[in-house]
């Protein structure tokens, strides 16, 4: 059931939570287990973003999906990132459920599009026809659950028929705080941090429950896509002729959008 949960009241008060300003850009879980090497935002998004002089055609959106066996945890990272709460009674996605979370990236607001997928088999197809036109794949597994890492390769398989080569790809093992024992713990990360480079993917190893790494991983999903949705040259000379309202793909939700703002 597709239900919107979404921040829409934050976002017609241009309220940005402190936990959302991002002005360095975040690093990742391992350095040698992510595909994305860059260190910085773009020399172009910097300067863009930071010169007192220059309007910024934002607002920008990007979308992110979450996929993954079913009971692996996504609703619980969403429910932790987005409200800071953890339930450990499971109650199974009907479909599809998103949230808007909102974002000041080098003072620029940007807000991430997040879709929680249902795990279970018979809501597949309505789950699979909101994979299109995502930014950032989110494709999670249970770390007390090697079943459900093998079967990443096909959540990536399923979302690659319908996106672009440009999506930028995560794997999260989810439930870290069970793996109590550091030797557990160590060796589902390795057997996470090799599936991650097959799958051309960055890792992270989080836990809904205690919250661990679960804001670090979505700032660095929220810093990627705001470095690559960046509009540049052309495409960002037609936004500011349209007015500033940036869209860089078709929004599915009823979202309402913000309008141009400056960067100060
Ligand atoms: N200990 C622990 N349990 C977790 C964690 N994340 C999720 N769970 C539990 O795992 C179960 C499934 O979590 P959900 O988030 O509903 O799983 P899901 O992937 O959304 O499941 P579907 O919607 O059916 O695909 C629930 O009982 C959660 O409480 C975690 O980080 N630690
Ligand atoms: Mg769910």
């Amino acid at each position: 059931m597709l239900q919107s949960r979404s921040s829409t009241f934050k976002m017609m008060q241009n309220e940005v939570q402190a936990d959302r300003q991002i002005s360095s850009f975040p690093k990742p879980y391992r350095s040698d287990a992510t595909p994305y090497s860059g260190i910085d935002f773009d020399p172009y998004v910097k300067e863009s973003c930071c010169s007192s002089t220059s309007l910024v055609a934002g607002l920008t959106i990007a979308k992110v999906i979450i996929l993954g066996d079913v009971a692996v945890g996504k609703t619980s990272l969403v429910n932790r990132f987005c409200h800071e709460i953890f339930d450990s009674n499971y109650k199974a996605t009907i479909g599809v459920d998103f949230e808007v979370e909102q974002f000041n990236i080098l003072k620029v607001p940007f807000n991430l599009q997040i879709w929680d997928t249902a795990g279970q088999e018979r809501f597949k197809s309505i789950a699979s026809s909101y994979y299109r036109r995502a930014h950032a794949v989110i494709i999670t597994f249970d770390m007390t659950n090697a079943i459900s890492l093998s079967h990443c390769y096909e959540w990536k398989r399923e979302a690659m028929l319908v996106n672009n080569k440009y999506v930028h790809i995560f794997l999260v093992g989810t439930k870290r705080d069970i793996l109590t024992s550091p030797k557990a713990f160590s060796e589902m990360e390795s057997r996470g941090m090799k599936v991650a480079a097959e799958l051309g993917a960055e890792l992270w190893c989080v836990s809904s429950r205690t919250g661990e790494r679960v804001t670090e991983m979505f700032h660095r999903v929220a810093a990627l896509t705001f470095n690559s949705t960046f509009p540049r040259g052309d495409e960002r000379m037609k936004q500011v002729a349209l007015g500033g309202n940036l869209m860089p793909f078709k929004n599915p939700s009823k979202m309402s959008h913000q309008k141009c703002v400056s960067c100060t």
